[in-house]
């Protein structure tokens, strides 16, 4: 649905993006992550046309985004960060005034009930909170009825329980058959959410896995844990295979590593016949994978 190869752009010296490639597959959300000024919403707004590429190929569903601007958009719904509307347009001004710029718009009454706008439509966009506004602005991506949509840091300000109904809403979009290209900063929303995670910093890709894959790659993908009281030498823990660090938290004993560490701790603990009291075994999340992968 989206290709892009070897993408460059660079805002005078500065090279934002520099050889960025990846594709994503129809059906699925693809996740750009990455620090402050990686290069995320540089490539997206190279994805949407809004920016031309100084080299590198980019298609969305077969189509160049500057060279079929009108047909990419489309095929193509767009959420860009911070986006704001006239603060006395209301949700249903906004909603038609939208839906004109297309042929074959959404069903706006549709659109407006499965994004929980209903009860809003009267209401002008000044006067929405902050989990409202960014519903509204995910509807406009919609109404053209697109095949494909870019969310940028779409739950950027909002209270744990907005975030957490815009994620059903993007899994809602999903299944709806709509591919979703999601530039998020949040670790929880990209684990959650995304199929695959595309890793972007200094304008590379770095990394490009599923979270469960780009967890597993890293030096520390599993901790063991377990009461500092217990029966165990230090200098055992640190000599385990792949063990990384041991350290002390809480009143706990931690030790990050990988499968192997896990295997030889289990091994150790049976050989020493004693228990780790409190044990509890669990896999990196992925912030730790990012700290990892980046810089
Ligand atoms: N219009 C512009 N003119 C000049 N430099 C720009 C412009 N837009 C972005 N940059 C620079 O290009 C680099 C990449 O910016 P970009 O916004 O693509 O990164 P980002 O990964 O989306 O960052 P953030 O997470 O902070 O939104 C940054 O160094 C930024 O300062």
């Amino acid at each position: 649905m989206i290709e892009v190869r070897d993408l460059r752009k660079a805002y005078g010296e500065r090279k934002a993006v520099d050889g960025v490639s990846f594709s994503v597959e129809e059906g699925e959300i693809f996740g750009i992550l990455g620090p402050n000024g990686a290069g995320k919403t540089t490539t997206v707004e190279c994805v949407a046309g809004l920016r031309v590429p100084d080299a590198g190929r980019v298609r969305v569903a077969g189509l160049d985004p500057v060279a079929d601007h009108d047909r990419v958009t489309r095929v193509l719904g767009v959420q860009l960060q911070r986006s704001e509307l006239q603060a006395k347009l209301t949700v249903r001004e906004a909603l038609e005034l939208y839906a004109t710029f297309y042929e074959r718009p959404a069903d706006r009454r549709a659109l407006a009930g499965r994004l929980g706008l209903d009860a809003h439509l009267d209401a002008r966009f000044g006067t929405l909170s902050g989990g409202q506004k960014q519903r509204l602005l995910i509807a406009l991506a919609l109404v053209g009825d697109p095949r494909a949509v870019v969310l940028d840091e779409l739950t950027t300000g909002l209270d744990p329980r907005a975030r957490r109904d815009t994620w059903d809403l993007v899994e809602s979009i999903r299944a709806n058959g709509v591919t979703v290209l999601l530039v998020t900063h949040v670790m929880e929303e990209a684990q959650r959410l995304c199929d695959r995670i595309a890793v972007i910093d200094g304008g590379r890709v770095t990394a490009l896995d599923t979270p469960a894959g780009l967890i597993g790659r890293t030096a520390t993908a599993r901790v063991i844990s377990f009461a500092a009281d217990s029966p165990l030498d230090p200098a055992d823990l640190a000599a385990l295979p792949g063990a990384a660090e041991v350290t002390g938290r809480d009143g706990r004993t931690v030790v990050t590593g990988t499968d192997a560490t896990v295997d030889a701790f289990v091994s150790l603990l049976a050989r020493r016949a004693v228990t780790a009291r409190g044990l509890r075994i669990t896999d990196a999340t992925l912030d730790d994978a990012y700290l990892d992968l980046t810089s």
